[in-house]
């Protein structure tokens, strides 16, 4: 089999929201004026949808086939692509654990079969799978068995083990780093680029951490880092779901983001109003 070489994935990804109506739809038409802010407001191109941020786990089938399939009509448009979906990521399973490393490599290797011709990423988050399988063992000889493997979204914070991922990777896979708190951290170690649900609001600003790494300015990549810091300590103290995050959001780009699906619970008003606020303020101050 011939392995299927996908565009590398490099630079910020926002891992969307899924917009919901007041009663708990699913939201399509704020998918396109979504899609407008990210690139005009944040510049950031690329997306990450029916993940941890968009609850893809609270969601039917039906209801992220249609929303996969919106996304991607109004991401298109926007970038006049002549391909649709850069790739598909599968996290392991967890009622049921994967035993050993192996064990998982032969479920991801299952479900990628499922769509031979869809470049491939494990999507390594165990603080939400509860699986600590280190993702170097999953990487071994993963390339034979799943023809169309393209990389790794890496949501842990084990830099050690994203290291030795960097090391073992051929040059066309892409190392993607999902802790937004500690991406500068993963930059160092050779992360392509980031996933996660801050770029949704904080994605102009990483762009320049980004940027400023690239030309090896690490004091700027350093304040910028901090910034996130301290907006996601900020939260944090008060209390940081990914209800919250929504709200933020909506706080932040006017989106009408609507509530979460339980068991999250609507975050109150004035919490995120109040983050929002602190966010203004420490970017303001740069
Ligand atoms: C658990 C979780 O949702 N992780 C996200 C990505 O994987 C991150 O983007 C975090 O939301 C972000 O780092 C804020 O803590
Ligand atoms: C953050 C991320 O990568 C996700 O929402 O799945």
């Amino acid at each position: 089999m011939t392995p299927i070489v996908g565009r590398k994935a490099t630079g910020l990804v926002a891992a969307t929201f899924t917009p919901l109506t007041p009663e708990g739809e699913i939201n399509l038409s704020e998918i396109r004026p979504y899609v407008d802010y990210l690139l005009e407001q944040q510049g950031v191109k690329s997306i990450f949808v029916n993940g941890t941020t968009g609850e893809g786990m609270s969601l039917t089938v039906e209801e992220r086939k249609l929303l996969a399939v919106e996304w991607l009509i109004q991401n298109v448009a926007r970038h006049a692509a002549e391909i649709g979906a850069d790739g598909i990521s599968v996290i392991s399973p967890s009622f049921f654990k994967p035993a050993t490393a192996e064990a998982l490599r032969m479920f991801l290797q299952e479900v990628a079969a499922a769509a031979p011709a869809m470049p491939f990423y494990y999507y390594h988050i165990p603080a939400v799978t509860g699986v600590n399988l280190r993702s170097r063992d999953v990487l071994e000889g993963i390339a034979n068995q799943i023809p169309s493997f393209q990389g790794l979204k890496f949501s842990g914070s084990d830099l050690m083990d994203f290291g030795q991922c960097v090391n073992y990777s051929p040059s066309h896979w892409s190392l993607l780093y999902g802790i937004d708190e500690q991406l500068l951290g993963a930059l160092a170690m050779g992360a392509n680029g980031a996933v996660g649900s801050t770029y949704n609001y904080l994605g102009s600003s990483v762009n320049r951490l980004m940027s400023a790494f690239d030309k090896g300015d690490l004091p700027k990549a350093r304040t910028i880092q901090f910034q996130v810091q301290d907006i996601l300590c900020y939260a944090i103290n008060l209390g940081f779901d990914l209800a919250v995050n929504k709200q933020l959001m909506s706080e932040v780009s006017g989106l009408a983001l609507g509530p979460p699906r339980l068991p999250l619970l609507p975050c109150p008003h004035p919490k995120a109003l109040s983050i929002a606020q602190r966010l203004q303020q420490i970017l303001g101050e740069q």
